[in-house]
């Protein structure tokens, strides 16, 4: 099978790579046109995912479909944008169609899931990764940006954090997905498109949690040039993470473990009960406060030292 004929039976003939309002041309032609709604910006986000650094290169190919689009939609809902399309840039080491199938299926579930369509990519040869452009709409001037975040707001999570890096090791065992609920949390992240739309308008200052809480939340504090307070003892922990961990490592794989695609946003105090009223899955984990950097406190207010914030790649 050449280049083309792949190209052809995985994607361009797949369920998920079809027209919508906002593309007028998707994959066959040198670009895909995309058609912006009137009064909107379009969020633009991508993310490679190498064979095991982001996923073990032995995993099952419909997990790995599903996990790449996850992590990458959810940049979009961390700006609180609508998903339109994607495209995908694959290197693969040969033609395993069998691998190819398992993939494109796992894609293309997460792509309906996510209601977003593939309209184009590249194919090459080489070590085993992913590359996924994402692109949405947002109302013009309402975007999720990083920098807005005001002293005495809420600093507030949209849900549990901490599983896909309380899974991990089992990932390393290639343990079968139905193995733990907590293995879907790696496998399977659900982008927080609902509670990012919800934040528009609302939202002082929002991200997806991917490196872990404590470094992405250095990031809100850098732009908005404030500091974030993490009130541990408000850390919920999950009761999927509490059955296999004693609370000092769920502890640990909350504050740093990274892998979560939960969204960790900022809001003014009187907005926050109308949204949990909504939103049941949001926690209020700390505030914001004039200054710099982020630490993180006992239920005393003493600072928890940590002795790494999250994941770097160098
Ligand atoms: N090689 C690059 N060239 C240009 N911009 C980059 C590059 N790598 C990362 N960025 C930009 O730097 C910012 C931070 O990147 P990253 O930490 O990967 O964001 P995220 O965690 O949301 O994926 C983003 O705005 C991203 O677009
Ligand atoms: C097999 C495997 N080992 C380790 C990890 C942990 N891990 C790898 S990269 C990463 C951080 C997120 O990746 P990055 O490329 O920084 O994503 P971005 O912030 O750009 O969205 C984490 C927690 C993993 N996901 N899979
Ligand atoms: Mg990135």
């Amino acid at each position: 099978m050449g280049e083309f004929e792949l190209i052809q039976a995985y994607f361009k003939s797949s369920a998920c790579a079809y027209l919508n309002k906002n593309i007028s041309l998707g994959i066959g032609d040198d670009c895909a046109l995309l058609r912006p709604s009137p009064q909107s910006e379009i969020a633009i986000s991508t993310d490679t995912l190498v064979a095991d650094v982001h996923f073990p290169a032995k995993g099952d190919a419909f997990l790995i479909g599903q996990r790449a689009l996850a992590v990458t939609v959810s940049d979009l809902a961390a700006m609180g944008a609508n998903p339109i399309g994607f495209t995908l840039a694959l290197t693969l080491p040969c033609v395993d169609q069998a691998w190819l199938k398992r993939f494109s299926e796992g894609l293309c579930l997460k792509a309906h899931e996510c209601s977003i369509s593939l309209m184009g990519g590249d194919t090459t040869k080489g070590p085993l990764s992913i590359t996924i452009t994402v692109f949405g709409e947002v109302p013009l001037g309402k975007a999720l940006r990083r920098d807005g975040a005001q002293p005495d707001d809420l600093l507030c999570v949209s849900g549990y954090l901490g599983e896909a890096a309380g899974a991990l090791s089992m990932v390393l065992d290639n343990k079968p997905y139905d193995f733990s609920a907590l293995l879907k949390s790696y496998w399977s992240p659900i982008p927080q498109l609902v509670i990012g739309h919800a934040l528009l308008g609302k939202a002082t200052a929002c991200l997806d949690i991917s490196d872990g809480l404590v470094a992405d939340c250095g990031h809100i504090a850098k732009s908005s040039n404030v500091a974030l307070v993490i009130e541990a003892s408000k850390l919920v922990i999950s009761p999927l993470l509490s059955a296999v961990y004693e609370d000092e490592q769920c502890l640990q794989n909350i504050l740093v473990g990274g892998d979560d695609y939960q969204l960790a946003f900022t809001i003014p105090r009187d907005l926050f009960s109308e949204l949990v009223k909504t939103h049941p899955s949001i926690q209020v984990i700390g505030y914001v406060t004039k200054g710099s950097g982020i630490s993180v406190v006992d239920k005393k207010g003493v600072p928890i030292v940590l002795s790494q914030q999250g994941y770097q790649h160098f």
